[in-house]
């Protein structure tokens, strides 16, 4: 299985790049996993709607271009679908079960994701209704990947 994670703006935090690559090297047993960061805009205090959707269609342009027809896209957003981890973990399994073996993950700017961008995604997951900063977002999220594929194996990981 092929697992992406489509992100916007450059990493800068120490403690979040070593945690991260931390659960990288732990997902290498169980799929090929890989990080992709895309350029942000800029994005000053004082945005109208339209300029606010502007940097997000800019965004949202660079992601897509990092997407292949044959992904399966789900995209990180408050108002998706929450699940327990146990279900994402059956839902990671089920889309390997029927062939989907390329999932891709994205996670929005700051100011979250383009229209374009939820339209092309084939879910949206959400870790509740607090907003995370997108870049701890990467770390937690990639606990949860390695979390699901520990449930999946029945590991004593998950308790
Ligand atoms: C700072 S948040 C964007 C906040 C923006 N106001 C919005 O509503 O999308 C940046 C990105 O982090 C992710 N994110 C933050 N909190 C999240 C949550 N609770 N569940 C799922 N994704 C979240 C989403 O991908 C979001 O686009």
């Amino acid at each position: 299985m092929n697992i992406k994670v489509i992100t916007v703006g450059k990493l800068k935090e120490k403690y979040l790049k070593a945690g991260i690559a931390e659960y990288a090297k732990r997902l290498g047993k169980f799929c090929k996993f890989e990080m992709i960061e895309v350029a942000d805009e800029k994005a000053p205090e004082s945005l109208s709607d339209s300029e606010m959707a502007t940097v997000k269609d800019k965004e949202g342009e660079r992601i897509l271009n990092k997407i292949k027809d044959k992904e399966h896209v789900i995209v990180l957003a408050i108002q998706g679908k929450q699940r327990a981890s146990e279900e994402f973990a059956k839902e990671i399994a089920d889309l390997g079960t029927y062939g989907k073996s390329d999932i891709t993950f994205v996670i929005g700017g700051s100011l979250g994701t383009s229209d374009a961008v939820n339209k092309r995604a084939n879910d949206a997951l959400s870790f509740g209704k607090l907003t995370l900063p997108h870049q701890l977002m990467r770390l937690v999220l990639t606990e949860q990947i390695y979390r699901a594929f520990m449930i999946n194996v029945g590991s004593p990981y998950h308790k």
